[in-house]
Formats: structure tokens, sequence, C-alpha cells
């Protein structure tokens, strides 16, 4: 049976920031104060793109809306899609990892707080996994925190 790409509806973003791109030790994870639906739930912080955006412009622009940073991009978290990781019928987000060059993260808007998780010093390092996969994510990020973990284990680093 050929498998059909969805064609996803909204395009949404989401920053892995972590502590450095060359060297990444931390990464900052987001509880959502709304809406209901995933209100308490860890997720990336960014949001929807707007008409006339890159995504790439989108997230920079939402992490400087809702957590008052100016940050760069690094490598993208592939997903199974052009448009990303499926989140939905209607969404699909792509996740890049990015760094903070300016500002301290701040929950401005859409979140109750944040927090710096310790990445995995080595596939061993079960504590680090244990934390940072036991949050109550938004279900549909898990599969991208472990794959993200992955791509760090296997490249070493989160840069682009
Ligand atoms: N930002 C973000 N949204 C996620 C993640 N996982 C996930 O399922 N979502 C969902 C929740 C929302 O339905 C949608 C993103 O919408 P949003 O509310 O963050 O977008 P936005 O900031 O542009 O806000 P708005 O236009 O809806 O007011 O994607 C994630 O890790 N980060």
């Amino acid at each position: 049976m050929s498998e059909v790409s969805p064609s996803f509806e909204v395009q949404v973003v989401g920053a892995a920031v972590v502590d450095s791109l060359e060297a990444p030790t931390r990464m900052l994870v987001a509880q959502r104060s709304e809406p209901q639906t995933v209100a308490g739930m860890w997720e990336f912080p960014g949001g929807k793109v707007e008409p006339g955006e890159s995504c790439e412009q989108a997230l920079v622009r939402e992490l400087e809306e809702e957590l008052g940073v100016q940050a760069r991009l690094g490598a993208e978290v592939p997903g199974a899609y052009p448009q990303g990781w499926r989140l939905s019928e209607r969404l699909a987000m792509r996740v890049f990892f990015a760094e903070i060059l300016s500002g301290t993260p701040d929950t401005l808007e859409d979140h109750s707080a944040l927090r710096w998780m310790p990445l995995p010093k080595s596939k061993d390092d079960a504590q680090a996994y244990d934390d940072l996969l036991g949050l109550p994510w938004i279900p549909a990020d898990l599969p991208i925190v472990v794959a993200l973990l992955q791509q760090l284990q296997d490249a070493g680093v989160g840069e682009a």
C-alpha cells in the first residue's frame, strides 16, 4: 500500500534551545499555560508561521515574543515530512536547535514555567534521559525529544 503524504493546514515551528549549539549541555523546555487541552504540559517554545514568513523567521520572532530573547538557529531535527513532525491531522511542526544570543528567557507569553534540563552526557546517562523524557510533554512532542537526543548523540553537537 502506498502512503500519501498528509497535507497539513498549519505550519508550526519549535526551538530546542540549548546553552551552546557547538557543545550543548542543557536544553530549555517550556510549560504551556494555555489552551486548556495542553496546559501544564511541556513543549518546545515556538508557534505558528505567519503568512509571508519563512519557518526560520517565524521561530526567531516567536522566541523574541514568548521568551524575550534574540536567538540564532542551528540544525533542524528532521521529521518524517517536509513540514516536519506531525502534531495532529491539521498541524505539523519543524524543530530547530537554537542558541540565545542576548536576553534572559522569561515567561512572557503562553508559558507558566521554563526549565533548563541537563542533556545526557553519554548514552549511559540514564538520569538525564529519565528526567527529560519523564516530563509530561505534549504527547506529540515525545518522539521529537527522542530523535533530538539521538541526533545529539550521533553528531555530538547541535551545530548547523
Ligand atoms: N509551540 C509549540 N506548539 C506545539 C508543540 N507541540 C504541539 O503539539 N504544539 C501545538 C500546540 C498548538 O496547538 C500549536 C502551536 O500553536 P501556538 O499557540 O504555540 O501558536 P502561536 O504562538 O502562533 O499562537 P496563536 O497564533 O495560536 O495565538 O501546536 C510544541 O512543542 N511547541
